[in-house]
């Protein structure tokens, strides 16, 4: 029986990283909305340089665990470093090295894209001339030049998401943060901005991306984590997390697919 005098082991305590080496340290990370345990005391390490998918299924978790992250949801629990930056010590240096691309989080939608982009450099306090040259790339990449005139509010879901993504980036931050990127993106749009994220990671830059299509990070990503009921299943690189198996089917049978037994009998024609 333990001895009441000696020293009892106390939780472990979020440790500070004091190296370079990762974008994101997480430690015991945790939120609650009334009953529900939404993201449950959660470690995440995050290499700096990589490409990096957070998978789960509806519910999960991932959204809830990235605002915190990004200093955009208060946690009830835990520790988050950006780059060494204790992110809720200081949030305005935390945030200068970021860049965005938040699920529900209202935009000034009444601007048109050009000038929510060009707002967002602006904001960030950099040169006028910069954004507008910046400005002009971004559009043309997303191919929203036609539509740039345009207020947000009218835009679609893809163009949506699209000019978000323009705005995270014009300040090159050293990790981009994005709920859902790909999500009402066509295709082709969807090829473009793969291809410029995976050049910003080749350059160094961090991208952290949630998804639930599993055969796009197993293409895309070099590491993932599977996050279910609030916590991390699996985390670590693609090949290590999926082994043998394709990144779906270890998706699968970690959460659990049982389908759904008989399914709606009364749904046949
Ligand atoms: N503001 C809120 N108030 C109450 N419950 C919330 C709130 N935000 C999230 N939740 C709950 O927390 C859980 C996790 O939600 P979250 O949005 O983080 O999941 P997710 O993994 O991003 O899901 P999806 O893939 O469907 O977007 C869910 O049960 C959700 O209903």
């Amino acid at each position: 029986m333990a001895d009441a005098s000696s020293p009892q082991p106390s939780s472990p305590q979020p440790v500070a990283p004091s190296d370079d080496q990762h974008a994101f340290v997480v430690r015991q990370l945790g939120k609650q909305f009334g009953p529900k345990i939404a993201v449950n005391g959660i470690d995440l390490d995050i290499p700096a340089g990589s490409f990096y998918g957070l998978v789960g299924p509806n519910g999960a978790g991932k959204t809830t665990a990235m605002s915190m992250m990004t200093g955009l949801l208060r946690p009830d629990h835990g520790k988050v470093w950006v780059h060494g930056i204790e992110v809720w010590e200081q949030p305005g240096a935390a945030k200068r090295i970021m860049g965005v691309l938040a699920d529900g989080v209202r935009l000034f939608d009444r601007l048109s894209g050009e000038q929510l982009v060009t707002y967002s450099g602006l904001l960030r306090g950099m040169d006028r001339e910069l954004v507008a040259e910046r400005t002009r790339d971004l559009l043309r990449v997303m191919d929203l030049n036609e539509d740039a005139g345009k207020p947000v509010v009218d835009y679609s879901a893809g163009m949506t998401k699209k000019i978000a993504l323009a705005a995270a980036m014009i300040h090159v931050p050293k990790v981009l943060v994005l709920d859902e990127p790909f999500e009402a993106v066509d295709p082709v749009s969807a090829a473009n901005i793969r291809q410029i994220l995976q050049q910003y990671v080749a350059s160094g830059g961090t991208v952290i991306v949630s998804s639930h299509v599993m055969d796009l990070v197993q293409r895309m990503c070099d590491h993932v984590a599977i996050i279910a009921q609030g916590n991390v299943l699996a985390a670590g690189t693609v090949d290590e997390v999926r082994g043998e198996r394709s990144l779906d089917e270890t998706f699968v049978e970690l959460v659990g697919g049982d389908g759904p037994g008989e399914g709606l009998t009364w749904l046949r024609t």
